[in-house]
């Protein structure tokens, strides 16, 4: 799911680092695996600071003092396609034409055909298994051939075209050019999602933002924003204390179907995408999510509700007040210990729920409990959370997910390459309950899920990862091209972040 950051001040002689930094804090939910920025100064010199880990462990004070420039764009990296390399951090940087830096979140899913085409049809070299490294290169092709001594927004508005026109798949985008400017854009369905944000200056000049979640914006006082639409695309010029950002509909809507997921569980609930509160969807969830329960059980069967934290928490209080029953906090969160789904391998996944969550006893012993998370994906918490339930005395564990079942891959930004990883995949769910070691599992139907999030203007969600249907489909031979390449990393794992690539201004040397 990744998260993109972009800001360009009117003030040139500002320096944006410190700023981006912040940004990054605020998005770091969004992806651990690898943090990067690049900023752009006087005569065009472009800076970077990039590698795997999180912001605060990339971001030292020493490599930020080198990152000069009033305007620059930031990512924060996790994997779903190639490795965990550190090749792979973004943003990409190619130096023609122009010089143009590229974030990307997302996922294309025509990969293997556009890797032919950028090798038979346009001669670039792609150095990693990186689907943003193949975007960015394609946008640059696209650039090219207008073969300008100077690009203008109109030149760029049509290499867009270009991009959209050959990619296949969810992407929210942020860039820069050298010298020239920012750009963002988004997939014509509006899959992943990208704000546009501005900070007005008493002399009417204006610094701007793009970002993956509004709390970002808000929280820096960038308090005028709004979503980009599916399709479109925005072009901030460097000198944007004296010009204005010019927006552009590259491409026709498809459709606008955000994915549901980040409502689930990407998204803090703080944010509000696409016009919709991640805060409210999850307290709906709540609601809903009882309702199901008191459907499928007898509710005096339960004595406490507890949630899963930390995603989970605003639902489950909901569910208990819907139920009527107590909520308590039946597990602590170490807040030393990031989110574990995200984390690149199953080892330290499992490893890492025992030190994230630590059970409280003298909620569990002797109750007949409800747990609630938000989703059941690879079973790697809920098997180990129940199981701790039950080492702590609790007599009877049920346990309920905001979310559908999930049985397929998540092709647009959630390392599911490999379906039988799934805990539900080919299974019902009194299988999945036997599985998990609890008395019954109840999930939410994905109706409801979709009543919780759906507003006026948006009905329809990208719902693949639940049905399997995709609002892009995939092209012949990707999923098994994607687990062939997943089998192969994570044979390599341990040496992946040790390579050393090319080192061709894409180098995370640090
Ligand atoms: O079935 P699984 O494969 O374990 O995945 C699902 C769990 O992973 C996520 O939590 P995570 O620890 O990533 O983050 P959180 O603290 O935001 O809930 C999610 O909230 C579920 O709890
Ligand atoms: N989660 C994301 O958005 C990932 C972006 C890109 N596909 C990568 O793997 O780096
Ligand atoms: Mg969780």
């Amino acid at each position: 799911m990744c998260g993109v950051l972009g800001i360009a001040l009117a003030d040139q002689s500002n320096g944006v680092a410190p700023e981006l930094f912040d940004g990054c804090l605020f998005l770091q939910h969004r992806g651990q695996d690898a943090a990067g920025i690049a900023t752009c100064g006087q005569r065009g010199r472009l800076y970077q600071c990039k590698g795997n880990g999180m912001a605060r462990d990339v971001f030292t004070q020493h490599r930020m003092a080198g990152l000069v420039g009033s305007m620059g764009i930031a990512h924060l990296r996790y994997p779903t396609a190639g490795s965990s390399a550190n090749s792979e951090a973004q943003p990409f940087y190619v130096n023609s034409p122009y010089g143009i830096c590229l974030g990307h979140n997302g996922n294309l899913v025509n990969t293997l055909s556009l890797r032919r085409y950028m090798d038979e049809d346009v001669h670039r070299h792609i150095n990693t298994d990186s689907d943003s490294e193949l975007l960015l290169n394609l946008f640059a092709s696209e650039l090219e051939k207008h073969n300008k001594y100077r690009v203008n927004n109109e030149d760029i508005f049509l290499a867009l075209e270009g991009v959209y026109r050959l990619c296949r798949g969810g992407y929210a985008c942020v860039g820069m050019l050298a010298g020239f400017g920012m750009i963002g854009f988004r997939d014509p369905n509006g899959i992943r999602p990208l704000l546009f944000g501005e900070r007005s200056y008493p002399d009417g000049t204006k610094d701007y933002m793009l970002a993956s979640e509004s709390v970002v914006l808000k929280a820096s006082g960038f308090n005028v924003y709004r979503d980009l639409a599916p399709g479109e695309a925005v072009i901030i010029p460097k000198d944007c204390g004296k010009s204005a950002p010019e927006f552009k509909q590259v491409v026709p809507m498809n459709s606008y179907r955000p994915d549901l997921f980040e409502y689930v569980y990407f998204a803090r609930p703080d944010s509000v995408l696409d016009g919709i509160s991640v805060y409210h969807t999850r307290l709906q969830m709540g609601i809903k999510l009882a309702e199901n329960i008191m459907k499928n059980m007898d509710p005096n069967e339960i004595d406490v509700v507890v949630s899963v934290p930390d995603t989970a928490r605003t639902c489950a209080q909901e569910c208990a007040n819907t139920l009527q029953k107590p909520y308590r906090e039946g597990f602590v969160k170490n807040r030393y210990v990031g989110r574990t789904f995200i984390m690149p391998n199953q080892k330290e996944r499992v490893s890492s729920v025992r030190r994230k969550l630590n059970p409280m006893e003298s909620e569990l012993r002797g109750k007949k409990v409800l747990i609630v998370d938000d989703s059941i994906v690879r079973g790697t918490t809920s098997k180990e959370i129940i199981t701790m339930a039950k080492e702590s005395g609790a007599l009877k564990v049920f346990f309920a997910s905001a979310a559908p079942a999930i049985r397929f891959n998540h092709i647009y930004g959630i390392d599911l390459a490999d379906t039988k990883q799934l805990v539900a995949y080919n299974k019902s769910t009194e299988e999945v309950a036997n599985e998990l070691g609890c008395e019954k599992v109840i999930y939410q139907s994905l109706n409801d899920l979709i009543d919780c999030c759906k507003t006026n203007e948006i009905s329809k969600f990208e719902v693949g990862v639940f049905t399997g249907n995709y609002v892009t489909g995939v092209e012949d031979g990707y999923l098994l091209e994607l687990e062939r390449m997943r089998a192969l990393n994570k044979a390599k794992q341990c040496d992946a972040k040790a390579e050393f690539d090319i080192g061709l201004y894409n180098a995370a040397d640090y």
